[in-house]
């Protein structure tokens, strides 16, 4: 996740006028009529970066049973939780308490649970540490809740199968091959883990400095976030190129979709990821899940390149002009870019989760937290 500069929010602000809601895309449009299905989807990628996904393939009846357990997740006894803290996965996987995540500046206000679908860890002494990544998830005891693993596991299952359908459509949507924006991902599945998080922000009533904050402004480093807010709060905002905050209230029986970072170097900013935060809700607490689709953990993502037909570049330089920006500007990327992907996400755990370092990255510990455990994780 990319944490924010305010100035930058500030900036924005001077910029024209952009849209005031989130479009929402018909799944079964594509079938019905796939021109108009490309077109809009296109629209609501290039100039916006977030939609709703609805009449989408997960079927309801198993969207209602993640629904009645995601918080019964969280009101299980704590001594449970923390039996799989995320602190005892070599992977990243698992539970963290509200402010367990060691990110400076602002502290999210929310309880998480991290996963992701079952895989071998193909680590071995003498290969690269990145390779501990991916293995199998952290889970409570079926006893203690039942069916939350097989039905969590389903669920994901199905999620990553429309991640793959999805970017399908979106590699269409830009004039390519369905294929072609496919190979950001690795070809064989069982390489590739993307995580999904489920989210619990505590209530927060409005207080002196006004309401706190769930997670504050960001983008997501996914190539897409595909998020199911599964309690009823108005507590998603996502900012537009004007720098006005849009709020994006639940709709039942959809997704949220949104744009990260990894998804905009590959397009070379044709598609733009976009700024987000939830606000704490004043009251009741608030429930949601995200699963963050990945890149292959091979791809070094200044080195992917599309070619994308004219009538794609000219949306994207029309955009940039009505937001501010410099339309003939090259994408620029960041010395990191040139990186394996794998490389950039253990250098973002490693820097956020010290306690899972110390005990499965040693030699990493050392070379990262030269003083130590951060002074708040000492009591662990
Ligand atoms: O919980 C939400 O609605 C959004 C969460 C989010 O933006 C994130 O975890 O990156
Ligand atoms: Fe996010």
């Amino acid at each position: 996740m990319v944490r924010l500069n305010p100035r930058i929010l500030l900036n924005n602000s001077l910029m024209s006028l952009e849209y005031t809601e989130i479009p929402v895309v018909d799944w079964t449009l594509a079938e019905r009529d796939k021109v108009l299905f490309l077109t809009e989807l296109r629209n609501a990628m290039i100039n916006v970066g977030f939609l709703y996904l609805s009449n989408h393939p997960i079927p309801m009846d198993l969207v209602d049973k993640v629904i009645d357990l995601t918080p019964k997740f969280f009101d299980l006894p704590q001594e449970v939780k923390n039996s799989i803290d995320m602190s005892k996965s070599p992977h990243f996987h698992g539970y963290l308490r509200v402010g367990g995540e060691a990110n400076d500046g602002h502290p999210d206000t929310r309880e998480q649970f991290n996963f992701g679908g079952d895989r071998t860890c193909r680590f071995e002494e003498g290969k690269p540490e990145y390779l501990k990544l991916q293995g199998s998830a952290l889970w409570p005891e079926d006893t203690v809740l039942p069916g939350y693993r097989d039905t969590m596991l389903d669920y994901y299952q199905r999620l990553e199968d429309m991640s793959w359908e999805f970017m399908a459509y979106v590699s269409e949507a830009l004039g390519l091959q369905p294929h072609e924006l496919c190979s950001l991902f690795d070809p064989d599945r069982s390489k590739l883990q993307p995580r999904c998080k489920v989210f619990r922000y505590p209530a927060c009533p409005p207080g002196p400095s006004g309401r706190g904050s769930g997670i504050a402004a960001h983008y997501d480093n996914s190539l897409l976030t595909y998020l199911l807010q599964v309690s009823d709060q108005h507590v998603l905002q996502v900012q537009n190129h004007s720098g006005d905050w849009v709020s994006v209230p639940p709709i039942h029986g959809t997704f949220v979709i949104n744009l990260g970072k990894a998804l905009e170097k590959a397009t070379r900013g044709v598609l733009t990821a976009t700024i987000h935060q939830v606000i704490s809700p004043p009251v009741g607490a608030r429930y949601s899940i995200g699963f963050f689709s990945s890149l292959a953990m091979h791809i070094r993502i200044a080195e992917v390149k599309f070619d994308f037909p004219q009538e794609v570049w000219d949306m994207k330089k029309a955009r940039d002009e009505r937001t501010g920006k410099d339309s003939e500007k090259e994408f620029e990327f960041a010395p990191k870019d040139h990186q394996l992907a794998a490389e950039i996400v253990l250098d973002e755990k490693i820097r956020t989760h010290p306690l899972a370092t110390l005990r499965y990255y040693p030699n990493l510990f050392d070379q990262y937290f030269p003083n130590g455990l951060p002074t708040h994780l000492l009591a662990h």
